[in-house]
């Protein structure tokens, strides 16, 4: 059911006791959608992510010849196409992971695809994607811009071969090109030139679950990727929940001093939120692994400690992290995220203007931001067509009383029934709230 728009952001005025499930890793999901469309097999995918985001996904695959059975909300199965296909327009909708790793596997198609999305994806930037496909031989028309719409001439292979580019404003330029590059006749090494390049923890995501198909990568320096050329191996993998649509759960612990245990926490991952545990306890929460999965326990309202921290790995978390500092007892810098003025949104410009509409007191840095802690107030919220905006909208409203968030629908790009699944762990209480249970 559609939530009101605005929605009353739940404020609990009391420590929590929520035990959550979360739905499936998006960049999980969406690595192993884009591999399965190069394997030599039929692939299995167990407890995928069905949002906004895996299904334009599953739809680019489908367009592209694949056939997709994601009729069970529990296990998909890929068939490949024997031939990507061309001839076809895709819709990237919102997602990065679509509008950046599908061109890849579209240069590999037999005929022309037009990938384009949501207006508000079509100034993010995927210029370097397509110079990259272009140096290697590929016909791309852009009008320019290095933006969606374009058009992808695929020659139904290609060579492959050494390709530089500027991947500072997106790891998942890097992503994209690596992921399909065992599909090249000769492999792929890709040089990064400019200032570094953001989210490592996604990187290590790709090699990782490109390691896990047998698809032979190294890394000879910080600023280069190799990928030989090989067989896909058909799969059958489970994909871990989603710890970026955990983190504003664990928050919720955080700023109300109650207790969040998020089920199926992996034991290692490389996922981001593989950061969180450590950040949460530096700002004063702590954390522990239990039979059911991770449990983070907040310090008394109104004793988060702010700190500062280096978001150039983990730029997914950024907003979550903004609300945690926005909540605390004194002033955080959060940096290392320049790159997110291309994201969704310019989530730098929106979450000062959010903090600032709540009373409080943020500024934008060259890379990040600097939060100022003051006592906020209610206030009607936007979310501007992000998910993660949405979610730090429900974290500052269950810490302060009347919020109100304008689309809180919107989160269903990463996470859909984010606000029942909210107001359900938001209307739990802790028996003994305390120092220990
Ligand atoms: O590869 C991925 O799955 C992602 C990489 C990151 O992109 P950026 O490096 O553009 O931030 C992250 O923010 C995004 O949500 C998902
Ligand atoms: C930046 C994000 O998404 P995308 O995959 O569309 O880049 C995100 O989920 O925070």
């Amino acid at each position: 059911m559609t939530p009101p728009s605005p929605w009353a952001a739940p404020h609990p005025g009391a420590p929590v006791d929520a035990v959550v499930h979360v739905p499936g890793s998006k960049s999980l999901t969406n690595r192993w959608l884009v591999l399965a469309a190069l394997a030599d097999g039929p692939c299995t995918i167990r407890r995928p992510l069905r949002s906004r985001d895996s299904e334009r996904m599953v739809d680019a695959l489908r367009g592209l010849g694949c056939h997709v059975d994601d009729s069970s909300d529990e296990v998909w199965s890929v068939v490949p196409a024997p031939a990507l296909t061309g001839g076809v327009r895709l819709d990237a909708g919102q997602a990065g992971t679509v509008m950046r790793f599908v061109p890849p596997l579209a240069a590999m198609a037999d005929g022309p695809v037009l990938l384009d999305g949501h207006e508000t994806a079509r100034t993010r930037p995927v210029g370097p994607v397509l110079e990259a496909l272009r140096s290697l031989g590929v016909q791309v028309d852009d009008g320019g811009r290095g933006t969606m719409p374009f058009t992808v001439h695929g020659r139904g292979a290609l060579d492959g071969g050494e390709v530089t580019i500027d991947a500072s404003a997106s790891s998942q330029f890097v992503s994209a090109l690596l992921l399909a590059a065992a599909r090249f006749r000769d492999g792929l090494t890709l040089r990064h030139h400019g200032v570094g390049v953001p989210s490592a923890a996604h990187l290590d995501m790709t090699l990782q679950v490109l390691e896990e198909v047998g698809v032979r990568t190294a890394r000879p320096d910080a600023r280069t990727w190799r990928v030989e050329p090989g067989p896909v191996r058909a799969f059958d993998r489970s994909v871990e929940p989603d710890l970026s649509s955990a983190a504003p759960f664990l928050a919720l612990a955080a700023v109300t001093g109650g207790r969040v245990t998020v089920r199926g926490w992996p034991p290692s991952t490389t996922q981001p939120g593989a950061w969180l545990p450590g950040a949460l306890e530096r700002m004063g929460a702590r954390c522990r692994t239990t039979t059911e999965g991770l449990e983070v326990r907040g310090p008394a309202p109104g004793t988060l400690h702010g700190v500062d921290h280096d978001l150039s790995d983990v730029g997914e978390l950024t907003p979550v992290v903004a609300a945690l500092a926005a909540l605390a007892d004194r002033p955080g810098r959060l940096g290392g995220v320049a790159h997110l003025r291309g994201h969704e949104t310019d989530r730098l410009d929106a979450l000062v203007t959010e903090i600032t509409r709540l009373g409080g007191r943020a500024e934008e840095t060259e890379d990040g931001l600097v939060i100022d802690p003051t006592p906020l107030h209610g206030a009607e919220l936007q979310t501007y067509h992000d998910h993660r905006m949405a979610m730090f909208a429900a974290v500052v409203g269950a810490a302060v009383p009347g919020v109100r968030v304008v689309d809180v629908a919107t989160a269903d790009k990463t996470f859909p029934g984010f606000d029942v699944a909210w107001e359900r762990a938001a209307a739990t209480r802790l028996e003994h709230p305390g120092p220990s249970r």
